[in-house]
């Protein structure tokens, strides 16, 4: 579905993306594993259309959309504070791309009831964002971003401003949803066990370097996706409790 080729970008002198290339099939979660710096929202912006490569290509379907502006790209690029219309309940704020469709209203009803039972957020639909823990409000995002049926969804650290728990039940609900909607997305995160929790296929960036690798056991042995390190920490743990 998306293919990236020897796409390059710098700012003044400096590279920021060397060269990436990646390929994501249609219905794949790709987990990029990336460090502050690393031009991981450089490369979304690319492929979201905010921004344009030096060089290289971006195609989908086969299709390049270098010249395609990201209105009709689409993409959906979510960040870490959800952007959620304020003044709108819950319930309009996923119907919001429907209604400027102008799908009909029967029908916005009901999908809009189904995803937000997806969501588990039946119980929410007439509150204000105000009224709505961080937890949630993420998840009115991510049915807001669902529910136009995207080619392709971009998440940069979308979890990152979560409790470690909440994080947890949004990693587990994010994979549950991604299978049943066949979503095709690339998830950027610095955090190891999140890429594995939610990815399907794996790429480290680094420096602007994208690795990307065949099968979660290749991933774990690159030493620098710090799964070993945290291994060892347990480890340490265990002895010292025992
Ligand atoms: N518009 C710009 N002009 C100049 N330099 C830029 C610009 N945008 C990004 N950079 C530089 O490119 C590098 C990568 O930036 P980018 O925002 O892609 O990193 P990141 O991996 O998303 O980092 P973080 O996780 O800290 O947001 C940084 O060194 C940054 O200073």
């Amino acid at each position: 579905m998306l293919t990236v080729s020897l796409l390059a970008k710098s700012f003044g002198p400096t590279p920021v993306l060397n060269d990436i290339s990646l390929d994501l099939p249609t219905g794949q979660v790709l987990a990029v594993l990336g460090r502050s710096g690393c031009g991981k929202t450089t490369l979304l912006k690319i492929l979201a259309g905010l921004e344009t490569p030096d060089r290289g290509d971006v195609r989908m379907d086969g299709q390049s959309v270098l010249s395609v502006p990201p209105e009709r790209r689409q993409v959906v690029y979510l960040y870490q504070e959800p952007l959620l219309f304020p003044h709108l309940n819950v319930f309009e704020n996923v119907a919001f791309g429907l209604r400027i469709r102008h799908v009909d209203a029967a029908t916005i009803d009901q999908q809009v009831d189904a995803m937000l039972n997806d969501l588990e957020l039946s119980d929410q639909a007439r509150k204000q964002p105000n009224q709505l823990s961080g937890g949630q409000r993420q998840r009115v995002s991510f049915g807001r971003a669902l529910i136009i049926r995207p080619r392709l969804l971009l998440l940069d650290e979308p979890f990152g401003n979560l409790d470690a728990q909440t994080r947890a039940t949004m990693q587990e609900l994010f994979g549950r949803v991604a299978k049943q909607y066949a979503m095709t997305a690339l998830f950027v995160t610095h955090d190891t066990r999140e890429a594995l929790t939610i990815g399907t296929r794996f790429g480290y960036l680094d420096r602007g370097v994208m690795t990307t690798y065949d099968s979660v056991a290749d991933f774990v042995a690159d030493p620098r996706t710090g799964v070993h390190t945290e291994l060892a920490f347990w480890e340490s743990v265990q002895t010292r409790a025992v």
